[in-house]
């Protein structure tokens, strides 16, 4: 049986890095891979939807040349084929240049297919049977599909699907107004496909706070989204050329026709196929791989990292994952997944940029809260672009001056919360940011204003 010093499961976002680390300082090293090199973030998550988003934007900034003073001859048209063709150029670098480095390195063997423990740390890959001291589990996460009435009998889509899809849907139904749903819903309205969100909670993305899904609706249903919240989807048919959803509603129709359907209901993690349970490593009740707050799984010598581990479900949290491992295991300075601070962007345009406590949370610390809120009708940079929807929050603990969370909705909102977040990594006082000179015209120069305005929280 072959035998390694490491073996990686899965070539997502923590376990490329982490094989060239432990293979630069000589270990022997197996990569297990079963689908695509770079897995979700790179062939079906941010790469390719980032850049459709782009295309998207692209086409949205065209329509509204006029209100810049811009002339463009005629109707503003997509191509699909064209924008599917540059975001598939776009994935096959980032994937090629992945695969390159992996192979590039000499202790590393690339292995193609599905791994599945046979113990501890034995693992078959079909008829091959691998076992190493080091397991390093990076599994990733699907789809998930939910048991509805009649799914199986029409032509859904999921995000992978969705991304292959040449022709635009005449009328995209979206189940699920969560980050998935949404980035696809107001991509495809911008491409010039009716969208209609079916949300079964009260609101959209349900763990912001209630402003903040009241201005992104708005923001979508200006640009002739139509959502619809408080309906849960409760089944699916065929009707002639159309896909009909059923909903159960207080309110609107409990019938709707699409020409195309996204099942945006949730992920879940790539567990269930992996032999866990002959293993001896522990999952919690959603599937999700049990660790310790160094990503080490119940079986030593196991670790597990990424969205299998439910700790995140981000490509800089797996980064992150790897970061610990290799920090703990190699470079003798433990990290851990507790120090991380929640950071998070949702990709509607303009962006949503988030760090740490919702308003919602930081009620429920019972802590002495400040709030400084500014919209983005008073922020001169977003003016001048046209583009004043959203606004920016902070939240300060009035006792020990410490920024607790801050919400960046507008232009560029994905990059301005950075501010905040190297601010709370530094423990340091508001004050520090409050004085601090940012250059103008910026949507982050608002801040230390923002700071310099805060109320207590009601
Ligand atoms: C549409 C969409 C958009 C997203 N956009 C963003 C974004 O903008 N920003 C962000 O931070 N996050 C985003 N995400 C989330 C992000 O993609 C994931 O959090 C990230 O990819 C997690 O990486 P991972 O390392 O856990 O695993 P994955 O990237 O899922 O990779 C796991 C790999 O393991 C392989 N594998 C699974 N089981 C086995 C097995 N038994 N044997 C061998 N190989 C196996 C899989 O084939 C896969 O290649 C998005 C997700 C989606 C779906
Ligand atoms: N920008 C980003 O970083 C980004 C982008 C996309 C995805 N992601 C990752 O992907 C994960 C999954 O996102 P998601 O949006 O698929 O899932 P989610 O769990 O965030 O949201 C699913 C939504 O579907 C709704 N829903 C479920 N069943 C329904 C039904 N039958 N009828 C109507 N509504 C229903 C839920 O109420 C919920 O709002 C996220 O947690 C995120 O980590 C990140």
């Amino acid at each position: 049986m072959p035998s390694y010093d490491a073996i990686v499961i899965g070539t997502g976002q923590a376990g490329p890095s982490l094989a060239l680390r432990l293979a630069a300082t000589g270990m022997k090293v197996a990569v297990v891979e079963r689908g695509r090199i770079g897995g979700t973030c790179v062939n079906t998550g941010c790469t390719p939807t980032k850049a459709m988003v782009a295309s998207a934007r692209t086409a949205h900034l065209a329509r509204r040349a006029a209100d810049f003073g811009v002339t463009v001859a005629g109707p503003v048209g997509v191509d699909m084929a064209r924008v599917i063709a540059r975001k598939d150029d776009i994935v096959a670098q980032s994937r090629e240049g992945l695969r390159a480095s992996l192979l590039g390195s000499e202790n590393i063997t690339l292995i193609e297919g599905q791994a599945r423990f046979r113990s501890g740390h034995e693992l078959a890959v079909g008829p091959q049977l691998l076992t190493a001291p080091r397991i390093f589990i990076n599994v990733g996460g699907r789809a998930a599909i939910p048991a509805l009435p009649g799914l199986g009998d029409v032509p859904y889509l999921t995000n992978s699907s969705l991304l292959a899809l040449a022709t635009l849907p005449r009328h995209l139904i979206v189940i699920g107004g969560s980050y998935v749903g949404l980035e696809f819903a107001q991509m495809f309205r911008r491409f010039d496909s009716a969208v209609t969100i079916v949300e079964m909670g009260p609101r959209l993305i349900g763990r912001e706070d209630e402003d903040v899904s009241a201005a992104v609706q708005a923001i979508l249903e200006g640009e002739g989204v139509a959502i619809r919240t408080g309906a849960h989807c409760i089944g699916v048919r065929r009707d002639g050329e159309d896909i009909a959803v059923r909903l159960d509603c207080a309110e609107g129709a409990p019938d709707l026709a699409g020409s195309h359907l996204l099942v945006a209901t949730g992920r879940r993690p790539n567990t269930d196929d992996l032999g866990l349970a002959e293993a001896g490593i522990h999952i919690d009740e959603r599937g999700h791989i049990v660790v310790d707050d160094q990503l080490r799984t119940s079986v030593p010598g196991v670790w597990a990292l990424g969205d299998c581990n439910g700790h995140g479900a981000f490509t800089h949290t797996a980064y992150n994952d790897y970061e610990i491992v290799a920090a703990t295991l190699l470079d003798g300075e433990p990290r851990r997944i507790s120090e991380r601070i929640p950071a998070y962007a949702l990709y509607v345009d303009p962006p949503l940029g988030r760090v740490g406590l919702t308003t919602a949370q930081a009620r429920l610390t019972g802590r002495s809260v400040l709030v400084g809120h500014r919209p983005m009708t008073r922020v001169a940079r977003a003016i001048e672009k046209g583009e004043t929807a959203g606004f920016m929050r902070v939240l300060v603990d009035a006792d020990t001056q410490e920024i607790l969370g801050a919400t960046v909705l507008g232009p560029g909102g994905d990059e301005v919360v950075h501010a905040v977040l190297d601010l709370m990594y530094a423990r340091a006082p508001y004050t520090v940011m409050q004085r601090a000179v940012h250059i103008h015209p910026t949507v982050a120069e608002l801040l230390p204003t923002v700071l310099g305005e805060l109320q207590t929280l009601e």
